[in-house]
């Protein structure tokens, strides 16, 4: 969320994100409500001062003169009661617009409209050569019974799978991987809960506008996040940290939910898009600065580069461009694994720093060394996601007779085997 001063402030810029982002913003309808506003209290505060004098004046007042008095003072009160409903019911309109507000991308970011206008920054690891007929993710899953779509389909419904076997146990490894590779760069490792309630999804900017993306239990007012940055987002709503306890550092691990509405058509068949998985979440929470922030962003995404690395993945890394980044992002990096089947890199991994955007709307604050109290700066990055992440695994390391070779950082975890499969 924006402060409504910097709005003022700077309404060109503020205006220009939402170009760039193309985001239909009303900045007219905000600067209205905030100029009503404004003139209310106004009103508010000088009937408050009216009333105080006012009623001061009645203990010295005369007997005859003490029943005028007391009912223009209740003319007064009745005048306040009248502006109250109004006056809050405009500061609601206004919050529910403020949090709409795009927030303003780095300079540094790609001007474009979506995701074809992201910008390759580094591309890693030898694409396979098969000197046999690949086999795509789904065909490999069957061969080896590694996991059942029709029946469990009739069960959950679009969109669901269940892992068997040896897929159970690759994707526990590659999440006990890279928690255990967080914990040892001094991240807090904290299961969350998937459920959520509505201010949480407002912390991070889920909602007001992707309320369609997310599950809602309309019994207990709860929602199924998709992703754990949603609760770590808010652990630390309306707290006044101390500069000395930041950086906080969280790999969040949680079941994920997403109804993916608007996909429907899109990655249909096998693990890529589905409305459950399982995400270990790299977050931070640092002081505000923008060097500090661009140190985080460099420092997730290198973690997140060695996870795939380790898991021995050709993948590419591209910056988002203003109009893919959405609204609440300053800067944002996807990592793209290759998916031999498709022939093109898929993103398994997104990192974002977003500056106060988030903090503001949390009321997430800390206390510098200067005793001065300000909004916390945040990022998230992705550190695995499964099953997509099961999706370039299997095709890359597919071998010709049907097995699938594991690379040696992840064998520990799967008792030493350098093959899955038979
Ligand atoms: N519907 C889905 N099915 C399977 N995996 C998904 C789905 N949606 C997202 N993911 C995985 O989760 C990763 C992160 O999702 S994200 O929305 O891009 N970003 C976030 O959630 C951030 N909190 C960073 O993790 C994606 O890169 C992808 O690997």
């Amino acid at each position: 969320m924006l402060d409504i001063k910097f709005i003022r402030e700077n309404l060109d810029t503020v205006k220009n994100a939402a170009k760039v982002k193309n985001i239909d913003f009303n900045f007219d309808l905000l600067l209205d409500l905030d100029r009503d506003i404004t003139e209310l209290k106004g009103k508010v505060q000088e009937l408050q001062e009216k009333r105080n004098s006012h009623s001061k004046k009645i203990p010295k007042a005369s007997a005859e003169e003490r029943p005028a008095l007391i009912e223009e003072g209740r003319a007064i009160g009745t005048e306040l009661d009248a502006i109250k409903p109004s006056l809050t019911e405009k500061e609601l309109e206004l919050r529910n617009l403020l949090l709409q507000a795009p927030m303003i991308p780095s300079p540094d970011a790609p001007i474009g409209n979506d995701e074809n206008d992201n910008v390759e920054v580094k591309k890693h690891g030898e694409l396979p050569q098969f000197n046999f007929k690949p086999l795509d993710h789904v065909e490999i899953l069957e061969k080896q019974n590694w996991a059942e779509f029709e029946k469990i389909a009739a069960v959950s419904g679009s969109r669901s799978y269940s892992l068997r076997n040896d897929m159970v146990l690759l994707e526990m490894a590659m999440h006990r991987y890279a928690l255990e590779k967080l914990q040892s760069k001094g991240f807090t490792l904290v299961s969350t809960p998937s459920l959520a309630r509505e201010e949480a999804l407002v912390g991070t900017g889920h909602f007001p506008t992707g309320r369609d993306q997310v599950y809602y239990l309309p019994e207990d007012d709860l929602y199924l996040s998709g992703t754990a940055e949603v609760q770590l987002n808010s652990l630390h709503s309306k707290d006044i940290l101390s500069e000395d306890k930041l950086p906080i550092l969280y790999a969040g691990y949680s079941p994920c939910f997403r109804r993916e509405a608007g996909s429907y058509g899109r990655d249909v068949r096998g693990l890529i898009r589905v409305h459950q998985f399982m995400k270990v979440e790299q977050y931070v929470i640092c002081k505000n600065s923008p060097e500090e922030s661009n140190k985080w962003h460099k420092i997730l995404l290198e973690t997140s580069e060695e996870i795939v690395q380790d898991f021995e993945l050709p993948y590419r890394i591209v910056e988002c461009c203003t109009g893919d980044m959405g609204t609440g992002k300053v800067r944002m990096y996807d990592i793209e694994c290759w998916v031999p089947s498709e022939q093109k890199y898929r993103e398994t991994h997104s990192c974002s720093q977003l500056h106060d955007w988030q903090s503001r709307r949390t009321n997430t604050r800390y206390r510098d060394n200067d005793g001065k109290v300000q909004f916390v700066h945040t990022l998230n990055n992705t550190a695995v996601a499964t099953p997509r992440t099961l999706v370039p695994f299997l095709e890359c390391h597919q071998q010709e007779d049907g097995r699938v070779r594991i690379p040696e950082k992840l064998r520990p975890y799967l008792g030493g085997a350098e093959f899955l499969g038979k």
